[in-house]
């Protein structure tokens, strides 16, 4: 079967944009083999212990997103290093694919600004000099499926100013990246397709955003995924090893 997508794509192609002040999508920007790839792992990474669960937030709510994390474990609202919300196993280790991909896609949405040549002391201090070097330490990984949603919040646990990296697998959806002051407008809406990246540092890094919306029946043709959809969030935590 075709991808819903595949003639408007020919007709228009989608590009890079930067559609707020250090924030950048960069549609296609997995091949088909990393998406594959990248699915296959999330699916180890979703086996018990330190497996995919559902989080509850304090207010006695649970999150429709079900996620796994590495690296650390993300909890409202904080990192540990074992499942404090959940079996209380030790969290899965960061691998060094997902490392190599986030410096990697910093350098995809910002170009030569994050280039290291930019660096040593005579260089102009730039918002993305830190985020290219640094070691990305955290993966949090979402599964949506098509009724999950994400409401609007900001990543602001982690320690480091680095760009959140953002990879899609199956199912599109909307994301709304808004300001940093409130929930509410001006945002604008982008819609993420499976294999597309989405950089948030500098000025947008602790912007709130969400996803409104899955839409269903729009998955990926390369992959044998099924309904719904991957989001993984590569960060820095900025915490002490
Ligand atoms: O699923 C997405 O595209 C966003 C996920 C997200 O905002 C998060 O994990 O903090
Ligand atoms: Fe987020």
């Amino acid at each position: 079967m075709s991808h819903p997508h595949d003639q408007a794509d020919q007709l228009f192609p989608r590009e890079r944009a930067e559609i707020a002040p250090g924030a950048v999508h960069v549609p296609d920007w997995l091949a088909p083999e990393l998406r594959r790839e990248l699915l296959a792992a999330c699916r180890e990474w979703a086996r018990p212990p330190a497996g995919l669960r559902t989080v509850r937030t304090p207010g006695g709510g649970q999150m429709t997103a079900r996620q796994v994390c590495l690296g650390r474990h993300w909890y409202p609202y904080g990192y540990a290093r074992t499942v404090v919300d959940g079996d209380g196993a030790p969290v899965k280790p960061f691998p060094e694919l997902l490392g190599r991909l986030a410096r990697e896609a910093v350098r995809a949405a910002y170009g030569a600004e994050a280039q290291p040549v930019a660096y040593g002391a005579d260089a102009p201090p730039s918002a993305y000099d830190t985020a290219y070097d640094t070691a990305y330490d955290i993966a949090l990984i979402n599964f949506y499926d098509t009724e999950a949603r994400m409401g609007m919040h900001r990543d602001s646990d982690e320690r480091a100013d680095a760009p959140v990296v953002s990879l899609s697998l199956g199912d599109s959806c909307l994301f709304r990246l808004g300001n940093t002051e409130h929930r509410g407008r001006p945002y604008t809406d982008v819609e993420l397709r499976s294999g597309d990246l989405f950089v948030f540092g500098g000025p947008s890094r602790l912007a709130y955003h969400g996803v409104p919306k899955v839409y269903p029946g729009t998955g990926d043709p390369a992959l044998a995924m099924g309904p719904g959809r991957l989001n993984i969030t590569l960060r820095v935590s900025g915490l002490p090893d």
